[in-house]
């Protein structure tokens, strides 16, 4: 009530409990609700007492940009073991990035030539199970397919080994299952992070509950370490190639203090609950926004077409980069339907910071939600209509493209941007030309049900799917 930012508007109860935020994010849309706050109350809005959510490039800029000392808040404790850190909860700056530089060159550029036979190898078992469900003409539902393959991708990237959920799809021991738990739990508690000790502690001794499902990831993990097989030396060349777990492990054995057996298991662990969900979203943001838009799901099958009748194949990830309309779709798609949809909060560090025209105290939490940046008209104009050559034609326009790549955020922003970037785009470059390429896919509804605890979840994303015709272009 005497804060010097009481003026900054918001809901009225915000001033004086989170209990507001509790309740709307426990709504499972806040991504929409975020937007409308800022529509309607400006660029800072309050969203609890001395919390923040911003939308300004300036001041996007100012809290993620380089060299920023804004730490992740309280609300990521939620994420974590209380006794533990991993690498996306971590709030101490230092460790978080000497742990970072540990690990980057695994998820860098160069090491995805040694990922995508794995991603190969996925994306022909999704595609024979489509065939399976073209010859029943069965109706199913593709954001579960795409949750399967991005599961079994990270399961063959990180562990060599297939997770299983391609040749069963079903959730196998409830693992799919775990990790949604872990995402209520984590997103709710956060908001009261004090409460995590002690309900963790009570919880995790249900398997039904979300402080249960972190318990079965760590230690669904921790088998995954154990039983890890060297890859058989006898195996055609494409399918030696090292996963993760055995480029770390060779690293532990060279030197097992820069490299310990934790950094192993909380890199198996980040991999799973952070790279799985979020690719398979991505996955059926693509599928859904073309199916929704015809004109553009033709120009780009065209463009996928054109590609195989140039005798290409099954277009590998390095030619998927000389496909311009394919890379617009797939950024336009992850704009409109962001994994993530609330605010990536963080603390203003020691002696306050100016934010904007508004100066803010130390420990004051301010956050950006990247589906409020991406429906900024304007950045955006017409941010409810799916236009990939809104893309295109900005490369023409330099310092609009720059804006427009400023107030972008999918992979999240700065020193904390995601690490999995490169290998989440490699996923999505192979499995969604094959896809266009072999079937025609036809949506149930054109409205789907989406459900937000950190990841933006959809629900009743159903399709028929039947064979192209393709022998036109052999
Ligand atoms: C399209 C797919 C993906 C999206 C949209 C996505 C999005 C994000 C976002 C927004 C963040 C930052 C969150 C924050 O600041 O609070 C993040 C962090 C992270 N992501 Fe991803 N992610 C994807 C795929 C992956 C994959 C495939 C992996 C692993 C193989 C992965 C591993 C990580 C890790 C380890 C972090 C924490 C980085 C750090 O704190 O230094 N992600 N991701």
């Amino acid at each position: 009530l005497f804060s010097p930012l009481k003026d900054i508007p918001g809901p009225f109860w915000t001033r004086f409990t989170s209990l507001w935020y509790f309740s709307r994010v426990r709504g499972g849309q806040f991504e929409h609700e975020n937007i409308k706050l800022h529509q309607q109350y400006g660029p800072i809005v309050r969203i609890a007492p001395n919390q923040y959510s911003i939308s300004d490039i300036s001041a996007i800029k100012t809290v993620y940009g380089t060299g920023s000392q804004f730490a992740k808040s309280a609300w990521y404790d939620g994420w974590k073991h209380p006794q533990q850190w991993t690498i996306f909860a971590d709030r101490d700056i230092k460790r978080h990035a000497d742990t970072r530089k540990r690990f980057t060159s695994l998820y860098s550029m160069s090491s995805l030539v040694h990922y995508e036979p794995f991603v190969d190898r996925c994306a022909d078992i999704f595609v024979n199970r489509l065939g399976d469900f073209a010859d029943s003409k069965k109706i199913f539902n593709l954001g579960h397919w795409f949750q399967c393959y991005a599961f079994d991708v990270i399961g063959n990237i990180t562990f060599g080994e297939r997770f299983g959920f391609l040749d069963r799809g079903d959730d196998i021991d409830g693992a799919i299952e775990a990790v949604h738990k872990v995402m209520v739990y984590s997103t709710l508690v956060g908001v009261y992070p004090e409460w995590h000790p002690r309900l963790f502690g009570l919880l995790s001794k249900f398997k039904w509950s979300g402080a249960g499902g972190r318990a079965y990831i760590s230690q669904f993990v921790r088998e995954k370490i154990r039983n890890h097989q060297k890859p058989d030396a006898e195996a055609p060349e494409s399918l030696r190639t090292q996963d993760f777990l055995e480029k770390l492990i060779l690293a532990h054995e060279k030197n097992p203090e820069k490299v310990t057996e934790y950094h192993l298991f909380i890199m198996g662990q980040s991999n799973v609950t952070a790279g799985s969900d979020t690719t398979a979203i991505s996955l059926s943001s693509i599928m859904w926004h073309l199916l929704q838009n015809p004109d553009t799901l033709s120009k780009l099958v065209a463009e996928v077409d054109d590609f195989t009748a140039k005798g290409n194949g099954n277009i590998t990830f390095k030619e998927s980069q000389d496909m311009p309309y394919f890379q617009a779709v797939m950024k336009e798609a992850l704009r409109m339907h962001s994994a993530t949809g609330l605010p990536m909060w963080r603390v203003v560090p020691a002696g306050g910071a100016q934010i904007g025209d508004r100066f803010f105290h130390e420990g004051t939490i301010v956050g950006a939600n990247t589906w409020v940046a991406h429906y900024d008209e304007r950045v955006f104009p017409n941010p409810r209509t799916f236009q990939p050559e809104r893309w295109l034609e900005a490369e023409s326009e330099p310092d609009k493209l720059k804006e427009m790549n400023q107030m972008y955020m999918p992979f999240g922003l700065g020193s904390r941007t995601c690490l999995g970037k490169h290998i989440s785009i490699l996923e999505m470059s192979k499995l969604i030309p094959r896809l266009l390429r072999e079937f025609e896919f036809t949506p149930l509804r054109n409205n789907w049900t989406t459900q937000n605890f950190w990841f933006v979840k959809p629900m009743d994303f159903e399709v028929q799917v039947k064979r192209r015709n393709t022998e036109l272009l052999e």
